[in-house]
């Protein structure tokens, strides 16, 4: 039981001035009891956080990510996607192991968690060694197995079957710890052929998980497949059934025809917008102001340290917050309160979590920030600030129920052993 008393409670994005300070009880991994300041009756034997100068947010939630890439940060810089991928990320990627997996997870969770994130949705390999990490660090997460085929009948076949056993490990990790979840993750339309995008839509259905995907994030690529198909690529897996009846995750979305949006709308499909990678790797702008427009839905991720090169969700916030003012010529297309809801709600629902807002019966995925921060002064418009001027370091850090970051410091791991893990990982990739 954790009771927090007397915090400011930032869970109001569209009416901050309604936020007050307030007094909160968590139990098991829920928040039971949300009351004014100074009412709360502190239950016997529960653990005290005294939040004067502190303001409680829902902690955020990343949609895309390939998280043991952290061993990649810098490996790779100022290329254009293709090169990027094929002549520099892939051939590293085949010297990959379960240490050096193991190693970036570790890293990846605690620069998420001491910059605000709580769970975040990733598409790698060697997810078993994700999992282990994972565990160990209490953090929740959606993981699926990058599944490519590059159209070769021998490489599917392999990969269907490794799909089969990424689920059960995945599923069987799920029953024994709740932090752990499914999906699946046919890499690319450029990557994957119709069969195996087709099997992994209807593995999605049959275990009800979500889908992670990258869509549109090159003009090169769409070319490539409009000319091997005739059609666009969300026209082209749309016609494959591929969107039907599941929550799809699509990371990128930077270019979509008017018809493809309609696509977006009609299938429902979460756009993860990663504003950083897309600016990285030159490959463009997402229309954001034109999807929140006609109601789709979008969610916010950072993409792998190699494409980003960090994980501080802050970033993405504030330049979801700004780039599309600048582009549009117009500083009213992008609202604080819509960017910080892709962030944390809209996540939220992409993945079928029960966090993302701060309310009783919800799960206990919350952070605290030190009110005593250069870049939330002056102490006034605090939702504002998370959106513009936050350089995201928090103070403490609740997943599901259980304090993770204490005063800056991580409760679920050794930090020097995890820095000294992923200096010797690095080494062993790239040498
Ligand atoms: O932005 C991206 N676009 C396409 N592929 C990516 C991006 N970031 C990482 N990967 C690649 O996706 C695979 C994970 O299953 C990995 O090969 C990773 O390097
Ligand atoms: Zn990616």
């Amino acid at each position: 039981m954790i009771a927090i008393k007397n915090i400011l409670l930032l869970n109001n994005f569209e009416e901050p001035q309604k936020c007050k300070k307030s007094d909160i009880l968590i139990e098991n991994n829920l928040i039971t009891k949300i009351c004014n300041a100074g009412d709360l009756k502190i239950p016997e034997g529960a653990t005290i956080i005294d939040g004067t100068k502190k303001a409680i947010m829902p902690g955020l939630i990343n949609t895309h990510t390939h998280i043991p890439m952290t061993i990649f940060r810098g490996v790779a810089d100022d290329l254009p996607l293709m090169d990027w991928l094929g002549n520099h990320i892939w051939p590293l990627e085949a010297k990959l192991d379960e240490e050096i997996i193991h190693a970036g997870t570790m890293l990846g969770c605690m620069e998420m968690i001491k910059t605000g994130t709580v769970a975040f949705n990733d598409m790698y390999f060697f997810t078993d060694s994700i999992i282990k990490a994972v565990e160990s660090v209490n953090m929740r997460c959606t993981l699926s197995y990058g599944l490519i085929d590059l159209c070769d009948e021998e490489k599917r076949e392999s990969e269907m079957n490794s799909q089969k056993d990424v689920l059960n490990s995945l599923e069987k990790a799920h029953n024994k710890n709740e932090l752990i979840n499914a999906a699946v993750g046919p890499h690319a339309p450029y990557t994957c052929s119709a069969e195996l995008l087709q099997h992994a839509h209807d593995l999605a259905k049959e275990h009800n998980v979500p889908m992670n995907i990258h869509m549109n994030e090159t003009e090169d690529e769409i070319k490539q497949i409009k000319e091997k198909t005739g059609l666009r690529p969300f026209e082209f897996l749309n016609s494959l059934g591929v969107f039907d009846d599941i929550n799809v995750v699509a990371a990128h979305c930077v270019h979509v025809s008017e018809n493809e949006m309609k696509i977006l709308k009609d299938k429902n499909i979460y756009v993860s917008h990663n504003p950083l990678s897309n600016l990285k790797l030159g490959s463009g702008i997402a229309p954001i102001p034109t999807y929140l427009k006609n109601n789709i839905n979008v969610t916010l991720g950072t993409d792998g340290c190699a494409s980003n090169n960090n994980l501080n969700l802050f970033e993405s916030i504030k330049a979801c917050a700004t780039i599309h003012k600048g582009v549009q010529q117009d500083s009213t297309v992008v609202k604080v309160s819509e960017v910080l809801n892709m962030a944390t709600k809209n996540a939220s629902k992409a993945l079928n979590y029960n966090s993302g807002e701060i309310k009783e019966g919800m799960w206990a995925d919350l952070v605290i920030l030190d009110l005593k921060n250069p870049t939330l002064i002056p102490n006034k418009n605090i939702v504002s600030h998370l959106a513009y001027s936050f350089n995201g370091v928090v103070e403490t850090v609740i997943i599901n129920g259980k304090i993770v970051l204490e005063d800056g410091k991580m409760t679920t791991m050794d930090e020097d052993k995890v820095y000294e893990k992923a200096e010797e990982a690095y080494l062993n990739l790239v040498n």
